[in-house]
């Protein structure tokens, strides 16, 4: 996979201008006018509402469509008094580095944040640059109310609202044709419809397009579970709270095993902590997986306890600093990669045992062995046709064996060719019994009558040659030719040596 396929598409796909930014129109028009006669009103703007809807991009493409630089300023780094009146104060005062007349835009991210620890002083400096300053400010929060008075006060309000499906949708659509992606419309409704936030979305998009050329509605179904609503304030507790007690307490409550729930601390670890906190919240991960392969190792679920204790105890002390702003915890997103795999195992042993019980063969060979020359022979659309008949094969069966999609147009031709296969060969089944079945028959005489055609007789059963035990030659092995139906069974129906058949056989 290229590495361009690999980055986060929601960064790659990130709107340049504000015409690409999708929804929220009301609020996009009322930031192009505040910037458009800035000098005129108020020298901020707030924009709020939930997280991933285009505040942001909406920020850094005002900032590119009016030709301005711009700053950042994120929760991850330090927003003391000093810090912002060293970055945004004197900045924003005397204009651009380069010592121009330009306008230079500071974007304040999580300003929601700035109570902790680390951005002691914070909001009350940004009310006095704000005051101070004649260069624009953008403040980003999640949540208006968390925002002191006088900061509100301060700066222009503007609401960013949740998306709707059909917004979220025209940008999927856009990225799958960038990516060159198939993409069922079910499959992108059903993201589309799962949440209300664009970043999350794409990233959905993204795993589940991982290593294929066209999502289906499947892909996306796979791998979602029923999350309990306690999972994600067990995740707060680990994370934000300041009682590891409290935390372990909850995880005791919660209908987790440790191997689930360390694959959520580990998918949203990242979105939580950073630097030093980060480093030491996976240490004490790393811990609590090494107890994890101890306890399939050794069966010893004792250890579960000390697993359990590092992945939730462990984690919480990490964190030397304080988080705010609004986190969404997601389950991890190897469940649906695995979901996937294992559909696609489930397709894979179905087929070994269709074809080990026509070959006399065990599953794991007809998997190590024949698997991978049907794949060769399934290139030639004949082979495909003859041996989907032959084994009755379904669709998702076709598709693993041409490494195509089920829906795809390759398989429903090799999959209606042999169903047509299928009915030619019954009736030529039936017709042969017609032909050969007298008028009224005894069950006895139609089974003797059909396995004996009147016209050819049958050759008198030959003696058994002398095999190479008696001295004499191996008896060529017998072709068997098998009709696709059920033949009735005959009574003393001559006994066939049982061999293993080979792929020639089809
Ligand atoms: N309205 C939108 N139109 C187009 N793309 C969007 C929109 N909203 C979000 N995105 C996509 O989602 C990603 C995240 O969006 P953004 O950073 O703007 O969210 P946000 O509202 O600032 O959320 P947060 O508060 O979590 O940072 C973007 O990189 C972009 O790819």
């Amino acid at each position: 996979m290229s590495e361009e396929r690999c980055m986060d598409w929601a960064e790659k796909y990130r709107p340049v201008s504000l015409s690409g930014v999708l929804g929220n129109d009301a609020a996009v028009k009322a930031l192009r006018k505040w910037a458009e006669t800035f000098g005129s009103g108020k020298k901020a703007a707030i924009l709020y509402g939930g997280p991933g809807i285009g505040k942001t991009s909406a920020a850094l493409a005002l900032a590119h469509d009016m030709g301005w630089d711009y700053i950042e300023m994120n929760a991850s780094d330090q927003r003391t008094k000093d810090a912002i009146n060293k970055v945004a104060g004197s900045a924003s005062k005397t204009g651009t580095f380069g010592g121009t007349n330009e306008r230079r835009l500071l974007i304040l991210d999580e300003a929601d944040n700035l109570h902790g620890n680390y951005d002691r002083g914070g909001e009350a400096a940004i009310i006095n640059v704000i005051k101070n300053t004649n260069q624009p400010i953008i403040l980003i929060a999640n949540d208006f109310y968390a925002l002191s008075k006088p900061l509100r006060d301060a700066a222009e309000p503007i609401q960013f609202r949740a998306l709707l499906s059909t917004s979220i949708v025209k940008a999927l659509k856009k990225i799958c044709a960038a990516e060159n992606i198939k993409c069922q419309p079910e499959a992108l409704m059903k993201i589309a419809e799962r949440t209300n936030d664009m970043r999350s979305a794409i990233n959905d998009l993204q795993a589940a397009a991982m290593g294929r050329e066209e999502v289906t509605l499947a892909d996306v179904s796979t791998g979602e579970r029923d999350v309990p609503e306690s999972i994600f304030k067990v995740m707060g507790l680990i994370f934000r709270g300041d009682d590891p007690g409290k935390a372990r307490r909850a995880v005791m409550d919660l209908d987790e095993s440790p191997e689930d729930l360390i694959g959520w601390v580990d998918e949203n670890l990242p979105r939580e902590y950073h630097d030093g906190d980060l480093e030491r919240g996976f240490d004490a991960l790393s811990k609590a997986d090494l107890f994890l392969a101890r306890v399939r190792r050794r069966m010893d679920y004792g250890m579960w306890r000390y697993a359990s204790f590092m992945m939730v105890a462990g984690v919480n002390r990490a964190r030397k600093r304080r988080y705010g702003g609004y986190s969404k915890y997601s389950a991890p997103t190897y469940w649906q990669k695995l979901g996937r795999a294992r559909g696609t195992r489930a397709v894979r042993d179905s087929l070994a045992a269709k074809i080990g019980k026509y070959c006399h063969t065990s599953k794991r060979e007809a998997r190590a062995v024949f698997i991978p020359l049907l794949r060769v022979l399934f290139r030639d659309e004949g082979y495909a046709v003859g041996i989907t008949a032959r084994l009755k094969l379904e669709e998702d069966e076709i598709a693993f064996l041409l490494d195509a999609e089920k829906s795809s147009k390759k398989v429903g031709k090799v999959y209606e060719k042999s169903r047509d296969l299928i009915e030619k060969e019954v009736e030529h089944e039936i017709d042969v019994f017609a032909r050969f079945a007298p008028k009224e028959p005894s069950a006895h005489k139609v089974e003797e009558t059909a396995a004996e055609p009147a016209a050819e007789p049958a050759p008198k059963p030959k003696r058994k040659r002398k095999t190479a035990r008696d001295g004499g030659e191996v008896p060529a092995p017998a072709i068997v030719v098998e009709p696709l139906v059920e033949e009735p069974k005959k009574e003393e129906a001559p006994s066939e040596p049982k061999r293993q058949r080979t792929l020639f056989d089809f």
